[in-house]
């Protein structure tokens, strides 16, 4: 089928798709859903046809050449110059994509919208990640014989398949991917060694399955939709495998290559989540866990598109960890700061990067549940009326290491915090609370660079070994940051209330810390007693009904920014 529109016959098979949804499955009229993707091939296709007059030539691909290209070529594909071609990003997490019941729902989530042409980011079915990892741990000592009775392995492939075989697509779709991965067991096996690089690869083969079986369903139901590997389109990457940060390149590479495709054959990109490409190494690696929400933010700052949608199993994000506190509320609206702080103080529900660029491009972000899509979820902006804001959310960060760091030198000696600090660039960590003073200082170590372990003990030792030339040092471990996020305009208030609870539950607190950042106010517990205090201080701010002697202005005295306060010594 063709339609008529400028004066050009434009193939549309994408808007065929789209009209028999409508009629078979969906009711949405899609009338201006066509003109618009007619009146943006319209301009796309002129833009083509001078870029082609003026170079010669067009093409794709991913890696460091789209990047080069890209770049060469920003005149005709800025990052904004073609949002028009998509309006908003949908990214659905390994519990929205975790069987075909739940594929088929989202599906109808993505069609139900019909004047978004939205992007989609898929993270790897349910718990594939996890089971991934720990197949490659089994598949070190098991023996080259033994890796296809790797209990995680069959796991994976029974889902996939089951997949596959309950939404009725082809089985080839993702055969090569299954087989490959035994493969890829079997040289673990052989090599007898896990490294990062090869985790990374490992851990990738979720989200390229997961994409491909979802991009061939919603083929199969007629709307047409094209996959594509994250790493294979423009996601340049530091070579940080397991933790690889998000290259600038990235944003024109990206633009350009989807863009391109779109202006070709509209379909819906359905995109791998969490992978990219190393700069050097061309390998493929992970943005860290759940990675998958910074894919999003990243492709919506590419795009410039106008929302970004990240959909979870929990209506929004909510006043704590659900699993630690179940009367967790949702939290209705958040800024980009109140988000990252919570996000990078441990609340898993973002990842602790991923407002980064929503903020750089102010796009909001909306956190929604696709397994209660009415519920309004959370909406995240650049600012808020904060006027009535006291505490937002509680976040629990445990198992932490803090340092107690006295120095030997005299009190008025300068270049203390610099050495402390050096030691600590010199051995790649780094911190996340820091209360000072001239001659002491109290941290704690942030372990979130180190895939899914704490700090072993050998490093620490290696810490403590170089701080002890300058300082006389104490370790304590088994340490748990609860982070009150919230209006530090009010920390007085804050801090009264908050003492007052711990106080009632008999607990000391170890250390305090207001960043900067005028959204967090960090104490530090012992692990033992957190989650008692994080119940108690829910129960007393957002459930006891008294919030607002909290807000009587007379009252509301703050401490300076950046203030911290070391407590005691336990
Ligand atoms: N403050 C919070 N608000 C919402 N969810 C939270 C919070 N803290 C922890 N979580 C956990 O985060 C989970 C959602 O994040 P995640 O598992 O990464 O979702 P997805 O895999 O769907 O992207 C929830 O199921 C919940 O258990
Ligand atoms: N699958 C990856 C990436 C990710 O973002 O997952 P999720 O969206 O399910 O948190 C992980 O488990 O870390």
């Amino acid at each position: 089928m063709a339609l008529q529109s400028h004066g050009v016959k434009i193939p549309c098979q994408g808007f065929t798709a789209r009209m028999a949804i409508s009629s078979n499955q969906l009711s949405f009229s899609n009338s201006r859903w066509i003109e618009d993707c007619c009146r943006s091939w319209g301009r796309r296709r002129r833009a083509k046809a001078m870029k082609v007059a003026k170079k010669g030539g067009g093409g794709g691909g991913g890696g460091v050449e789209a990047v080069l290209k890209a770049e060469d070529e920003e005149e005709l594909f800025s990052s904004n110059g073609n949002a028009e071609n998509f309006t908003s990003i949908m990214k659905f997490g390994g519990s929205s994509v975790a069987s075909a019941e739940r594929m088929k729902e989202i599906a109808s989530l993505v069609l139900s919208f019909p004047h978004e042409r939205p992007v989609v980011v898929l993270s790897a079915m349910g718990k594939t990640t996890n089971k991934l990892l720990l197949a490659g741990e089994k598949a070190v000592s098991c023996g080259v014989s033994n890796v296809s009775q790797i209990e995680e392995l069959s796991f994976v492939k029974d889902l996939h398949q089951r997949t596959i075989r309950e939404l009725e697509v082809d089985p080839s779709v993702i055969s090569a991917h299954l087989e490959e991965l035994e493969q890829l067991l079997k040289g673990i096996a052989v090599m007898k060694e896990l490294t990062p690089r090869t985790r990374d690869y490992l851990v990738s083969f979720g989200e390229c399955m997961s994409t491909r079986i979802f991009a061939a369903y919603l083929n199969k139901i007629g709307a047409k939709a094209r996959q594509y590997d994250a790493f294979d389109i423009g996601f340049i990457t530091t070579d940080d495998f397991t933790n690889a940060e998000i290259l600038e390149a990235t944003y024109p590479a990206v633009a350009k290559r989807l863009h391109a495709d779109w202006t070709n054959d509209p379909a819906i990109p359905i995109i791998t989540g969490f992978l990219g490409k190393g700069w050097k190494s061309c390998a493929i690696t992970t943005l860290g866990r759940g990675g998958s929400d910074l894919t999003a933010t990243t492709i919506g700052k590419a795009l410039g598109l106008q929302e970004i949608q990240v959909w979870k199993d929990v209506d929004g994000v909510l006043t704590c960890d659900p699993s630690i506190y179940q009367r967790a509320e949702p939290v209705p609206y958040l800024t980009f700061d109140e988000a990252a702080e919570l996000a990078y103080f441990g609340a898993q529900v973002l990842h602790p990067q991923s407002m980064r660029p929503a903020r750089e491009s102010d796009i909001p972000v909306r956190v929604k549940n696709s397994y209660n899509p009415k519920a309004p979820g959370t909406l995240i902006t650049k600012s808020r009326d904060m006027s009535k804001a006291v505490l937002t959310s509680i976040v629990l960060k445990r198992n932490v290491t803090m340092l107690d760091i006295v120095s030997t030198r005299m009190l008025g000696q300068f270049g203390f915090l610099a050495k402390v600090f050096s030691i600590f660039e010199d051995l790649g960590i780094s911190v996340d609370v820091v209360a000072t003073s001239e001659v002491s200082i109290s941290l704690t170590l942030d372990p979130s660079k180190l895939w899914s372990r704490e700090l072993i003990q050998q490093e620490l030792d290696h810490v403590v070994e170089e701080l002890e030339k300058i300082a006389v040092v104490n370790l304590l471990q088994h340490r748990s940051i609860i982070s009150l996020i919230g209006n530090v305009q009010r920390s007085s208030l804050i801090l009264e209330k908050a003492f007052r609870v711990l106080r009632t539950q008999g607990v000391n607190v170890q250390m305090i810390s207001q960043g900067a950042s005028k959204v967090n106010i960090s104490l530090i517990v012992n692990d033992s007693e957190a989650e008692q205090c994080v119940k108690a201080l829910h129960h007393s701010f957002f459930e006891s009904g008294d919030l607002s002697e909290l807000t009587v202005d007379g009252e509301n005295r703050e401490i300076g920014n950046g203030s911290a306060i070391k407590l005691n010594n336990v």
